[in-house]
């Protein structure tokens, strides 16, 4: 049985204020205890999330991070900076950061290992273009995604990473995959996941994300294979963002 796991990525959205007063508003509310909640939030906020997330179950996560401890990297945080912050989770390879910022696959693979390394779960994302879908190419540039980034990596780490499948086309759109879609790839990824590292495809969880709001979690999260989801937009809205962990 996996945990679904619902993470919400902030984006660079929210000064330590605002992002304070959403996480008070999410802690109003009950949160279903079954259901992995995970806040991605910007650098700047993660020691003050940390302290106010202290006695809830909610898991606290980064975005990105540079895969050396230290060094000359004008602007680069380090697993080892965010470790000593209490930080669960780093989501990387969004493809945000790939569009924009120059991620690779092969700097994917490396921030893995080094979260890894340092004791941090990643969540990495993968997800073709609109082009790429409507070519048909779209199974061929995740599988290529999701096998550059596991170069590597040991079977006994895949308990602790989670894979995100966000579809560039559907993020920030108002387009969802369709329920059937999304669980269409996560199967093929974990199908994918199988080839290299057999049964432990059973264990990995697999996140869905693209405009995933509360009026479409319940329909996602019935599907087999969707694990939970990563959400952008919704997770800035407290009572959206509860819903979904409630789902
Ligand atoms: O990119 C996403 C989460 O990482 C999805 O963003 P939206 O939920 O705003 O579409």
């Amino acid at each position: 049985m996996r945990t679904p796991i619902i993470a919400g990525n902030w984006k660079m959205n929210n000064t330590i204020s605002e992002g304070l007063q959403l996480v008070g508003g999410i802690k109003s509310h009950n949160l279903n205890q079954d259901v992995e909640a995970v806040l991605c939030v910007p650098f700047t906020i993660i020691q003050d999330v940390k302290k106010a997330v202290e006695n809830t179950n909610i898991k606290l996560g980064a975005q990105n991070m540079h895969w050396e401890e230290n060094g000359a990297f004008t602007g680069e945080i380090s697993p080892k900076m965010l470790k000593e912050l209490g930080v669960d989770y780093v989501i990387i390879g969004h493809s945000e950061r790939r569009q924009y910022f120059n991620e690779t696959d092969i700097t994917v693979n490396k921030k893995i290992k080094a979260a890894i390394s340092h004791d941090i779960k990643p969540i990495v994302c993968v997800g073709e273009t609109l082009e790429e879908r409507e070519a048909n190419i779209e199974k061929d540039v995740v599988k290529s995604q999701i096998l550059k980034a596991f170069e590597g990596i040991e079977e006994k780490d895949l308990d602790n990473i989670v894979i995100a499948y966000e579809p560039i086309w559907a993020i920030g759109t108002g387009k969802t995959a369709s329920s059937d879609d999304a669980n269409d790839m996560i199967l093929f990824i974990r199908e994918t996941i199988g080839e290299k590292y057999g049964e432990k495809k059973n264990v990995i969880r697999i996140q869905y994300g693209g405009s995933v709001k509360p009026s479409n979690i319940k329909e996602l999260m019935d599907k087999s294979e969707i694990d939970g989801a990563l959400v952008g937009g919704a997770s800035l809205v407290a009572q959206d963002f509860v819903d979904l962990i409630n789902f």
